[in-house]
């Protein structure tokens, strides 16, 4: 068996296989067992800044400028031993330093009998700025009652299970998970092969429960990509980052200089949107359309005035807009950082819960919505319990999926992501 604990695939699968690594030699994609080895480098690419790095003390993919693709993965631990788990571990880190890179998963051997460790839909692609991002949930920890890795002391106080949310319509198949693995790459295809590959090597040990891909397309010239509303989303992040992200003494050592994780995948009607007039729309979100400057001001960056008032003496941000509500000055002072993309799954059959109530083929796209923060206590969970009780917003934005994962720090070279847990 290779490092990635594949295993052998049917005879069937294998004469296939066989047959197609023949074809493969013989010259008809000119890449033959000897050259699969040592894959050339990128020419085009190298000496581009197109590979993010992947060890150091903290994970890639939370503060690394955003890639213009996701692949976001959440797995069931199926295994009993902690053992495996760790083994896991280590086979991701490995592979997750080389696909970084833009090399395999694993080497391809030589050998054509045996399964390679690494599906090749990546070679040549480069690293596109690939990051993997690793993530740990409560069922890590416990697991109806159970403690299956002797972990649970270990669970930190701020991964709580998130509570539910006024307006949550969660489905079970996209919510929680054990593992998580966020890929982020300036080609789709890189960050699926990705996650693809990792999810090959997890057999046996965990299984894949939901996946969600996303993109989040960057207008040259501009420093804020649209979502799927029309607005420039990701405008206002926090001024000091590194103290709204990281976790520092106040966390379990193990979890110093990683972050906690929340994912929602959030439906919009894209449909009702459309037709709102923009008057509206700007209302609702408290930012203009065209400028994403905030409602009264000029410019993009323009400081949000949560005290303006008009000539009428209203407030220029009205009381339940999406930015007013989601201020850390409407929620004592609760910040994150927000690293969302959009999504687009084609359409479903779906039934408004908003006038005008409509029903039928809808989109199933809008906002795989992400944020890192040291405490989602004081982070998300604040700031949603406020707004998803109030926000104008939440007449077109419908959570149905959800996480909470804690990603611990990063690795060095010859560790492993999550050594710090299982070596507490
Ligand atoms: C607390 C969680 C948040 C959820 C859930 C959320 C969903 C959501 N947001 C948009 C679009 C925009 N959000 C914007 C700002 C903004 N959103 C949150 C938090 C959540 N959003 C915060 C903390 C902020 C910053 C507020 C501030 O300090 O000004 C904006 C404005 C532009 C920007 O600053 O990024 C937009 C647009 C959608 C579409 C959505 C779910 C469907
Ligand atoms: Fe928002």
């Amino acid at each position: 068996m290779s490092i990635s604990g594949r295993k052998p695939p049917h005879p069937s699968r294998r004469g296939f296989l066989a047959t197609a690594g023949s074809l493969v030699a013989a010259g008809g994609i000119g890449l033959t067992a000897e050259a699969a080895t040592t894959p050339a480098p990128d020419k085009k690419r190298a000496g581009t800044p197109a590979a993010e790095p992947f060890w150091g003390a903290r994970q890639s993919g939370i503060l690394t400028p955003a890639q213009s693709h996701t692949y976001f993965a959440a797995f069931d631990l199926t295994t009993t031993k902690r053992e495996d788990v760790v083994k896991l571990l280590q086979r991701w880190t490995e592979a997750a330093a080389r696909l970084t890179r833009g090399e395999p998963a694993e080497p391809i051997p030589a050998d054509q009998s045996v399964p390679a460790g690494d599906s090749a839909d990546g070679l040549g692609l480069g690293p596109a700025r690939l990051t993997l991002t690793f993530g740990f949930g409560a069922g890590l920890f416990t697991k109806d009652g159970q403690d299956r890795y002797g972990l649970a002391a270990h669970r930190p106080e701020a991964l709580v299970d998130l509570p539910r949310f006024n307006g949550d319509q969660l489905v079970p198949a996209r919510t929680g998970g054990d593992l998580s693995v966020q890929a982020c790459a300036d080609d789709p295809q890189v960050a699926f092969h990705a996650v693809r590959q990792l999810s090959a090597m997890a057999y046996d040990i965990a299984e894949m429960r939901w996946v969600q891909t996303g993109f989040s397309s960057q207008p040259p010239g501009e420093k804020t990509p649209r979502n799927l509303m029309g607005f420039k989303d990701g405008t206002r992040q926090p001024d000091q980052i590194d103290k709204v992200v990281w976790v520092g003494p106040e966390g379990p050592a193990w979890m110093q200089g990683g972050s906690y994780m929340v994912v929602r995948r959030v439906r919009i009607s894209l449909e009702h949107w459309d037709r709102m007039n923009v008057d509206f729309q700007e209302k609702t979100i408290g930012r203009h359309k065209y400028s994403g400057a905030p409602l009264g001001k000029k410019k993009e960056f323009d400081e949000v005035d949560l005290d303006a008032t008009d000539a009428e003496g209203n407030p220029v941000m009205p009381e339940n807009s999406h930015v007013r509500l989601s201020h850390s000055s409407s929620n004592d002072g609760a910040e994150i950082y927000r690293r969302g993309y959009s999504y687009n799954d084609g359409v479903a059959f779906t039934a408004e819960r908003w006038p005008p109530w409509k029903q039928g083929m809808l989109y199933d796209a809008g906002l795989l919505f992400v944020c890192y923060q040291r405490d989602p206590r004081t982070g998300f969970i604040k700031i949603f319990g406020n707004s998803s009780k109030f926000d104008m917003l939440n007449q077109f934005a419908t959570h149905v999926g959800s996480g909470l994962f804690a990603c611990p720090p990063g690795a060095r070279p010859g560790g492993y992501i999550g050594q710090s847990l299982f070596e507490a």
